[in-house]
């Protein structure tokens, strides 16, 4: 018998082995138009989730919603279904100045400056990606002729303290090239299940830029940050077709 998941509100019969996983319920509409023989599956809370076909090979989209939280929740329900493997494409400011709106960040760790993952586990034990997803994600960005980076980013709980501007400089200072805030909770959460993880982040705030007015910017037109989802959305996918092909 199939189990209905209390929160994403899909059971075994919805699930694929290969996820793409958005912040931002928005974006799912914006991966169905990728997809074929797409079924609109729920839309419960922040997660709001599809199923279609890209290339011949079914994969869901369901989104996570803002923070470690809802997003830990999702990957526990998703792989509770079957799904193998979950790829993030979020949005983050960047933590570089050579890094440009649009620009994919690859991440192969992330500072857990966030509270699910250690919720899990204690904070020596690293946040990192699936190996052989991140080297096909590379593969696939490349091939594709994007612009991108690979290294590590920090995920975070806050937004509006009285210190993100110091904290942005701590933090570029050793080198992070990125912050978003569900990052760290994919790969520790997920990793612990035994999902494979891979997270690609969309560059929609420079650094040192206006993060207010760059994330309108980002919600309200069509530019360099919206070009770059439709990067990370298609990187994703490229990435799930080039696994399936190896399997
Ligand atoms: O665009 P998404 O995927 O939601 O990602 C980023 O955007 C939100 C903040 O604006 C946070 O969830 C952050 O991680
Ligand atoms: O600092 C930032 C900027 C954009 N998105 C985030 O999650 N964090």
């Amino acid at each position: 018998m199939s189990t209905l998941q209390p929160h994403i509100r899909c059971s075994e019969e919805d699930a694929a082995k290969y996820a793409i996983l958005p912040g931002d319920p928005a974006r799912v509409d914006r991966i169905k138009e990728h997809l074929t023989d797409v079924k609109e599956i729920a839309f419960n809370r922040e997660m709001k989730s599809i199923s279609g076909y890209y290339k011949g090979v079914k994969v869901m989209a369901v989104s996570t919603g803002m923070g470690g939280a809802s997003t830990g929740i999702t990957v526990e329900e998703l792989h509770n279904i079957g799904v193998e493997v979950m790829i993030r494409i979020g949005s983050c400011g960047a933590l570089q100045p050579e890094i440009n709106m649009g620009d994919l960040i690859l991440i192969n760790g992330a500072v857990r400056d966030e509270g699910a993952s250690k919720a899990y586990i204690e904070e020596i034990y690293p946040a990192i990606p699936d190996t052989g997803v991140l080297m096909n994600l590379i593969e696939a960005t490349k091939d594709l002729g994007y612009a991108y980076h690979v290294g590590r980013g920090r995920s975070h709980d806050s937004f509006y303290t009285d210190r993100e501007d110091e904290i942005d400089h701590y933090w570029s200072g050793k080198g992070i090239l990125g912050a978003d805030m569900e990052t760290a909770a994919l790969f520790i959460i997920g990793g612990l299940r035994g999902v494979k993880t891979a997270s690609i982040l969309n560059t929609v705030s420079l650094y040192e830029g206006n993060l207010e007015e760059e994330i309108n910017n980002y919600v309200d037109a069509d530019n360099a940050a919206a070009v770059g989802e439709e990067h990370e959305i298609i990187a994703a996918l490229e990435t799930i077709v080039r696994m399936d092909k190896k399997n």
